[in-house]
């Protein structure tokens, strides 16, 4: 994706992440949904090609949690998130962003729903290079022709730390900092949901706790939703639940959990993905 088009599908709304909360008739449970999964798949190619990518995935992203999606290379993470995110198409299943099956929608319908209601973050963190950083963390809210709430850009630009980074360009700026401007471009316009792709893929350690912190803390302090993709056990140790997939299936679930617990599980889903491995 452009970083244009990334930046365009994040912007959003800034009234709070309250705002569609009504249930669907006779779905009273998706209230305290944000987004849920149903029964997906997604096929790619045709014949002896054909690829599940996804073949029957089912989950909810409870509102105001931090949800981590693990499994071994191939399982289906990235499809998940695309499709969950509305970046991809679906072979069939239903999507709910909030309240609405976002899989129903004509491509305009979804392009806005984007706009207004999802933040993203990428591995690649996606700024445009001629903007400062508080040129990037706006741009999504002046496509969408809106003003940020001034209030809530100081608190966001507090928590990432960057007050005296404002005018860097991103070449001026640390692949830390960098991904901290693009988690404040995803938070300003206050989405209802977060998806974040190995947001801290292209960072060292250090840099990677401090994007995990502030991730962590809009979740705490801003009753913030976020779903990560990550292949980092010590990252999904950030989280509140990790989902793991495998082959195109939710394989488990774990909460509270820590580095050692996701290793130990990612261990036992690599030994079933590559039997061969399993005396190594
Ligand atoms: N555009 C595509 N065309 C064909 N096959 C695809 C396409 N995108 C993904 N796949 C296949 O779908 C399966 C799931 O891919 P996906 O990228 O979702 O896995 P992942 O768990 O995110 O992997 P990784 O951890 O390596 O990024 C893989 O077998 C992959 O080769």
């Amino acid at each position: 994706m452009s970083a244009s088009a990334a930046a365009e599908t994040s912007a959003a709304t800034h009234e709070p992440s309250s705002a569609p909360t009504s249930p669907v008739k006779g779905r009273p449970d998706l209230v305290r949904v944000a987004a849920r999964v149903v029964d997906l798949h997604k096929v790619y190619g045709k014949g002896e090609a054909e690829v599940r990518a996804l073949d029957g995935v089912s989950i909810d992203i409870a509102r105001g949690e931090f949800t981590a999606i693990m499994g071994p290379s191939g399982s289906g993470k990235s499809t998940m998130m695309h499709c969950a995110a509305g970046l991809d198409g679906v072979t069939s299943g239903e999507v709910y962003i909030g309240d609405v099956d976002i899989t129903r929608l004509k491509d305009k319908a979804l392009t806005t729903l984007r706009r207004d209601r999802i933040g993203f973050v990428f591995q690649s963190f996606n700024l445009i290079p001629t903007l400062n950083a508080q040129e990037n963390i706006l741009l999504p809210l002046a496509i969408a022709g809106r003003k940020p709430d001034p209030a809530w850009f100081d608190t966001v630009i507090d928590t990432v730390g960057l007050r005296d980074r404002l005018s860097h360009r991103p070449s001026e700026l640390s692949g830390g900092q960098q991904q901290r401007v693009a988690c404040a471009r995803a938070l300003v316009s206050r989405p209802e949901i977060v998806f974040a792709d190995e947001p801290t893929g292209n960072l060292d350690s250090t840099s990677g706790a401090e994007v995990l912190g502030f991730l962590r803390r809009s979740v705490d302090e801003f009753d913030q939703t976020i779903v990560m993709v990550t292949h980092d056990p010590v990252a999904a140790a950030h989280t509140d639940r990790v989902v793991f997939l495998a082959d195109g299936h939710v394989v488990d679930e774990m909460r509270e959990p820590t580095a050692e617990k996701i290793l130990e599980r990612m261990k036992r889903l690599d030994v079933r993905v590559r039997p061969d491995s399993a005396g190594a």
